[in-house]
């Protein structure tokens, strides 16, 4: 059992005035895979080291399991942190590395040795228990690291960008097995990363920061389909949200009806709150809520197709300021030049007012738990 409570928690860096954290309230669950994720800068190094006892916290409460830890040290939290750099003893074997904190704790080198056995067994490490780091790749080295986390049976795992020092590859065979290894330990893990995709693939929750604030906190799927605002919107997502500018033409009890400045009009079943016609509004279209249609209400030209395989964006240029992406099947042939027409499904259309608050769809059927 380990839960884990923020309560207002605020860091500001040597008595300065400008915080870096701004107030953080979070719940985290039992057995909860939470990511923080966020641009460069946004806070999110910081809070998980304050969460482990790396950084002091500046005001705020840090519970886990309910008990103030704000004045515990590290190593009498429970946690264990994973870091970006791997940290390994180069002169120690694998198995002497991800034994060494058991044996400054002088547990038993009997119990040492199972413990070490069974992180080498789920992380498949058990060919190079006598290597050395430097004969391990990439993938191995940081799967070391994550075994010296496991043999401590930490309440709570932190990981600080783990992945971030693999190829693409490596890193998405690493995403499976950091799932796959949160289903076993059924562990309570917190997870930094500045990337969306890794985000969105290993989260039951996301925690969406910006310039120490927390913009949004929520399942991959309702981020993606209920973001709160421009911010969230605009960065979880790939390819991202396409936002056009426009202003309110009708709103009533259905929805809001957009004139789009680079023409055309799109009406979108979304509440209408405070906006009244005339309102400038940012409409947001998800890459597959468009399609070609001659029919549609955008009209644009085609400046450039990127063929991936199985599907095609076509960026297609609305306006001389406005670009759409627009995503389409693999065996979509239109081509640059083409004069087209776009069609829009307005349950991936987004309606932002000028405050970049969205306004929440009235069909709330989307795919959402
Ligand atoms: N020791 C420090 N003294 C003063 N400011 C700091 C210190 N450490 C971090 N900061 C500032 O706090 C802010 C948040 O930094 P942090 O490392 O938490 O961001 P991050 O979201 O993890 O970014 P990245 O993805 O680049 O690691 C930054 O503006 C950074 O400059």
């Amino acid at each position: 059992m380990a839960t884990l409570t923020l309560r207002d928690i605020r860091k500001s860096y040597g008595g300065a005035a400008i915080e870096t954290i701004k107030g953080v309230n979070l719940e985290v669950l039992d057995r909860e895979f939470v990511v923080f994720v966020g641009p460069s800068g946004c806070g999110k190094s910081t809070l998980l080291r304050m969460i482990a006892g790396l950084e002091e916290i500046t005001s705020g409460d840090l519970m886990i399991d309910g008990r103030r830890v704000n004045d515990l040290g590290p190593a009498d939290r429970g946690l264990a942190m994973v870091f970006q750099s791997y940290a390994l003893y180069p002169h120690m074997t694998v198995r002497d590395n991800m034994g060494f904190a058991l044996r400054m704790a002088r547990v038993p080198k009997a119990e040492r040795d199972r413990k070490v056995a069974e992180a080498a067994r789920i992380l498949q490490l058990d060919p190079y228990l006598d290597r050395t780091p430097k004969a391990l790749s990439g993938g191995q080295r940081q799967r070391v690291a994550i075994g010296r986390a496991i043999v401590r049976n930490p309440k709570i795992f932190l990981f600080d960008e783990p992945l971030s020092n693999l190829d693409a590859a490596l890193r998405g065979q690493m995403r499976i097995e950091l799932a796959r290894l949160h289903e076993e330990l059924r562990a309570t893990m917190i997870y930094v990363t500045h990337d969306q995709i890794e985000a969105m693939t290993m989260a039951d929750k996301i925690v969406v920061l910006q310039a120490g604030v927390v913009e949004q906190v929520g399942s991959p799927l309702e981020l993606y389909h209920r973001p709160n605002n421009l911010f969230v919107a605009g960065f979880i997502g790939s390819p991202r949200m396409n936002f056009l500018q426009g202003s309110v033409m009708g709103a009533d009890s259905s929805g809001v009806a957009v004139d789009l400045a680079c023409g055309g009009r799109i009406a979108v079943p979304v509440e209408v709150g405070n906006l009244s016609p005339g309102a400038p509004v940012t409409l947001g279209l998800r890459p597959e809520a468009l399609r070609l249609d001659p029919a549609g209400p955008l009209a644009g030209e085609v400046l450039l197709a990127e063929r991936l395989g199985g599907l095609t964006l076509l960026h297609v240029r609305l306006s001389p300021t406005e670009t759409v992406i627009v995503q389409l099947d693999g065996n979509d042939m239109t081509r640059p030049h083409e004069a087209v027409r776009l069609g829009v499904d307005p349950a991936g259309c987004h309606v932002f007012g000028k405050d970049g608050q969205a306004h929440a769809h009235l069909r709330q059927h989307l795919l959402v738990a």
